[in-house]
């Protein structure tokens, strides 16, 4: 509330009056950067300690992207993360630039994507070569393939770039590597010589952001703005490593590259609930057609209405807690690894672990989004396709979290294979965080053993039964894609084969079933913290959260021999319209629960009194 009030206290941030072109957005938004930096929001914050600083910054992230995801990434991009990478990632000569940027003096961009490769960050091509007799890097961008794109904040104004580059010593190259790079003058923001840069044009959504391109050609910078807390070039010109203390370097890796997926993660959440507020307080009072006595209906009577809409609202609540506690958890672990509290062997289970399950819960949460934005949109009709139902805007600016800070589909992989590895890990590392998520694993021979014998909705609306369920599901697919890559391995050697061929109904499934059996159990934890009345009606989110979920599973239940019986199939899907409508009365309350204020959500569709407003730009001609 309190960043919000800054919001709409000051006439900077106020929505335009008149529709503005993607330049003037772009210019807005660096306008509103400025005024955010210095509204005093971030006073103090640099006595905080890491984790109260941390907790803060993320509550002033999903409070600024749920008003303007311009304003956050520019603020996140050009701030934030910046100033995080260089305490994760560089050392004391760093600090400077990092007082530079938070006293408005700087502006930052994070340079990693090329034109040609942008999962496959091994391929980048953009070098950094040292030049012992100057003592400087000189970067080059071998050819347009290599050339920088897509780096928001770039295209007009960023001040400097937080580069990743091939380091190249003495003949050799040594991986990629972090760089502050100057760009443009602080002052005058005209870009420096050696540098081909601009705006890489319009985009669908994010107009407010300027996403740049960059060319290097023999550009030098000193020696020092190398990132080396993992690597630095010595006096004599020669690279070295430093890895007498793995923990800290591991837990600065996880810092940097999990933070902006969490960051994901908890505005995927707002965007959900903003997406499912418009649409559920909308079929409450849009009326279309009659019953059998002529009396108009309002939407959210029809089964189909709540089919549609009630899951999104049970991933809203469901997605919420498990995020708000997992990045608690996340929090504690840097913190822990930071301070040398855990050996090199439970610290790299950590990060690999926590990094695992960033990866399939931001996939997911992110789909789960990108999916209750659309059914939001098409739930209000025409009228939802309108500017001022903000569901279009939502969309579009929602829509590219589902590929930036890794694509999905490439993150998911990673999670099948760390799930893959658990297989095998040491029993006693199983009461380790967040190994715990997967204790059962170990007990996959009796897990498997399990059948379905219900015949009534008892059976499957249960937590018993969705958590069983789950546990079987996971099991079974760690066991099918295992038998997958084995097969494989007796048709070829090649390893890539054998990975490309697992994915598909196998690896990629597993890691979204871990996903979702890991966000049910979060959840249900949470239930059980509130009082009688809240988790009577919070149980029923999780209910049909977890049989929606497990409904999309159905054929591998079947497949892998879980039940032989239709009842299965027939009373998920009867528990899923049971729940919708005994949730029907709670609904709009539901969703009021998880609103922000009117000027935040600023929808002509979704207001809390319930009503329409039409004070749209309608074009008079
Ligand atoms: C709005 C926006 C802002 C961005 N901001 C920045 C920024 O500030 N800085 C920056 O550096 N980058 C930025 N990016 C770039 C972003 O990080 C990349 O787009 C992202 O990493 C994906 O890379 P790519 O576009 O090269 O896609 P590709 O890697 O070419 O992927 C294309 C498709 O191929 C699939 N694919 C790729 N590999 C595999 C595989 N092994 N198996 C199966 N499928 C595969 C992917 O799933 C994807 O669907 C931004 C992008 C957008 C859209």
């Amino acid at each position: 509330m309190r960043v919000w009030s800054v919001f709409q206290s000051d006439p900077i941030f106020s929505p335009p009056k008149i529709p503005m072109n993607t330049e003037e957005e772009k210019r807005l938004t660096a306008k509103q950067l400025v005024n955010f930096l210095f509204s005093g929001l971030f006073d103090g914050i640099h006595d905080m300690c890491y984790r109260e600083k941390t907790l803060y910054l993320m509550a002033i992230n999903e409070a600024t992207e749920m008003f303007n995801p311009n304003l956050s990434i520019k603020f996140a991009l050009g701030i934030s993360l910046f100033s995080n990478a260089l305490l994760c990632l560089g050392t004391e000569r760093h600090l400077p630039y990092y007082y530079d940027v938070w006293g408005g003096k700087i502006l930052s961009c994070l340079a990693i994507t090329e034109l040609a490769h942008g999962s496959d960050t091994k391929r980048l091509k953009t070098t950094a070569t040292y030049d012992h007799s100057t003592q400087e890097f000189i970067i080059n961008t071998p050819g347009i393939e290599a050339a920088k794109c897509w780096v928001g904040n770039l295209g007009k104004q960023c001040t400097h770039a937080l580069l990743f580059a091939q380091l190249v010593c003495s003949g050799s190259c040594h991986g990629l590597h972090g760089f502050i790079v100057p760009i443009r003058d602080p002052k005058t923001l005209i870009p420096y010589e050696n540098l081909t840069v601009g705006d890489i044009g319009e985009k669908s959504g994010l107009h407010g952001i300027d996403n740049g391109y960059i060319m290097f050609h023999n550009y030098r910078i000193p020696k020092k703005n190398l990132l080396n807390k993992t690597g630095d070039v010595n006096d004599d010109g020669e690279y070295e490593t430093e890895f007498s203390d793995p923990q800290r370097i591991l837990g600065a890796a996880l810092e940097s590259l999990s933070a902006g997926r969490v960051a994901i993660m908890q505005e995927s959440c707002n965007s959900i609930s903003k997406a499912v507020v418009i649409s559920v307080r909308y079929a409450a009072q849009r009326c279309q057609f009659s019953d059998s006595n002529g009396i108009e209906l309002p939407i959210i009577e029809y089964q189909t209405h709540q089919w549609r809409l009630f899951p999104y609202v049970a991933a809203a609540y469901a997605i919420k807690s498990f995020v708000q506690k997992f990045s608690d958890q996340y929090i504690s672990c840097v913190v822990q690894s930071q301070d040398g509290q855990m050996d090199v062997d439970q610290t790299s289970l950590m990060v690999s672990g926590v990094h695992a399950i960033v990866c399939c819960s931001k996939s997911l949460i992110t789909w789960t989004c990108r999916d209750a934005i659309q059914e939001s949109r098409e739930a209000c009709g025409g009228h939802g396709f309108h500017k001022a139902a903000r569901l279009g805007d939502l969309r579009n600016n929602f829509d590219p979290r589902v590929t930036f800070e890794g694509d999905n589909t490439v993150l998911l992989q990673q999670t099948m294979n760390w799930l893959l590895r658990c297989t095998s890990v040491n029993e006693d590392y199983y009461s380790f965080f967040p190994l715990t998520c997967i204790k059962y694993l170990q007990n996959s021979k009796q897990i498997l053993g399990r059948r379905f014998n219900g015949n009534r909705l008892e059976h499957v609306i249960c937590h018993s039964f969705i958590s069983q369920t789950y546990e079987w599901l996971v099991c079974w697919l760690v066991k099918a894609t295992c038998e997958r890559i084995d097969v494989l391995k007796t048709q070829e050697d090649d390893k890539f084969k054998i990975r490309n061929f697992s994915q598909v109904f196998r690896g990629r499934t597993l890691a979204l079933a871990f996903a979702e059996s890991n966000i049910l159990m979060y959840f249900w934890d949470h239930c059980n913290t509130c009082d009688d009345e809240l988790a009577f009606v919070l149980k029923k989110l999780y209910y049909l959260y977890g049989l929606w979920s497990l409904y999309k599973h159905i054929a591998l239940l079947y497949q892998g021999g879980f039940s032989s019986s239709s009842s299965l199939s027939e009373l998920i899907s009867e528990g899923i319209l049971v729940l919708c409508s005994e949730l029907k009365p709670e609904v709009v309350s539901l969703v009021d629960a998880i609103a922000p204020p009117d000027f935040i959500l600023d929808s002509a569709l979704g207001a809390s009194d319930g009503k329409v407003r039409y004070k749209w730009h309608v074009h008079v001609q």
